[in-house]
């Protein structure tokens, strides 16, 4: 059984028909990514799975479920994590304390209970920074660390929550071409090591073609092609929308 399954989802805004009768599936440990240029319909796309956008028609199905009308907050409950820009609070703790409160709410949503202990699942917490490189940082205030730092704690804070499928909507945003990669990287090892499945979003090519299982191409709503990297870089069609957007396969960061 697919892990996801997109069937005929559609949304208009005003006159754009933002995503139409996009189907797809996500079989479980893989690592999906989404691409096409600006407008193509990807965040709609994403918005729609995670609850955020209710779709106009067509079904989300996870694990054979269906979501459609479900908040975004049920969604998350069933096992669907989400990279999310971080918190408010979040420069005003230190880098465990960010993780420990996931882990915290974590345990609320599903075992209904609270125990404000500052202590509270700092084991949990240190694996969690372990397993994406942070460990050494977990004392440190938050506010100090680079950029591509507070993104391997959004995703320690995303795997908080055990999820079975991690949608990450442009999690390399703003950072250089190495930082990219290395994340990327860090992702795709999860993904072997955790089982989980994983749908994204990144508009550098070499990462898309170096990193994910299988590519599904967007093009003014319409899914364009479905593939792996290879049959995805010799679609003419696919070659033609970027091409046509004066966008190559070729420079790292081509957006
Ligand atoms: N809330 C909204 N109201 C009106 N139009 C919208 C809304 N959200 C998206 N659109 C339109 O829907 C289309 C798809 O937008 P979307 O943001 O999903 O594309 P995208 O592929 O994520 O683009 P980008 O790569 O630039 O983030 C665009 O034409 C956009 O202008």
């Amino acid at each position: 059984m697919s892990d996801l399954a997109i069937r005929s989802l559609s949304k208009t805004f005003g006159g754009v028909r933002a995503v139409n009768e996009v189907s797809f599936d996500i079989k479980r440990g893989e690592f999906l990514a989404l691409i096409g240029p600006n407008g193509a319909g990807k965040s709609t796309c994403f918005n729609m799975i995670n609850g955020q956008l209710p779709p106009d028609s067509g079904e989300i199905l996870f694990e054979g479920a269906k979501l459609n009308g479900k908040k975004p907050r049920d969604i998350w409950r069933l096992g669907i994590g989400r990279t999310f820009q971080v918190a408010a609070t979040f420069n005003s703790m230190t880098v465990i304390e960010n993780v420990q409160m996931a882990l915290i709410s974590h345990a609320n949503q599903v075992y209904r209970l609270w125990k404000p202990a500052s202590s509270l699942h700092r084991e949990r917490a240190l694996e969690l920074l372990a397993q994406v490189g942070m460990q050494d940082a977990a004392d440190r205030p938050s506010r100090e660390l680079a950029y591509g730092d507070v993104k391997r704690v959004e995703l320690a804070i995303a795997l908080a929550n055990d999820p079975r499928l991690l949608l990450m909507d442009e999690p390399t945003a703003g950072m250089a071409p190495k930082e990219r990669n290395d994340l990327i990287a860090l992702v795709k090892r999860l993904v072997i090591e955790k089982g989980i499945s994983v749908l994204f979003t990144e508009h550098s090519m070499d990462v898309v073609f170096a990193f994910a299982d299988r590519i599904i191409v967007l093009a003014r709503g319409r899914l364009i092609a479905d593939g792996d990297a290879k049959s995805i870089r010799d679609n003419p069609q696919v070659r033609e929308v970027y091409f046509g957007t004066g966008k190559t396969f070729q420079k790292s960061g081509a957006h």
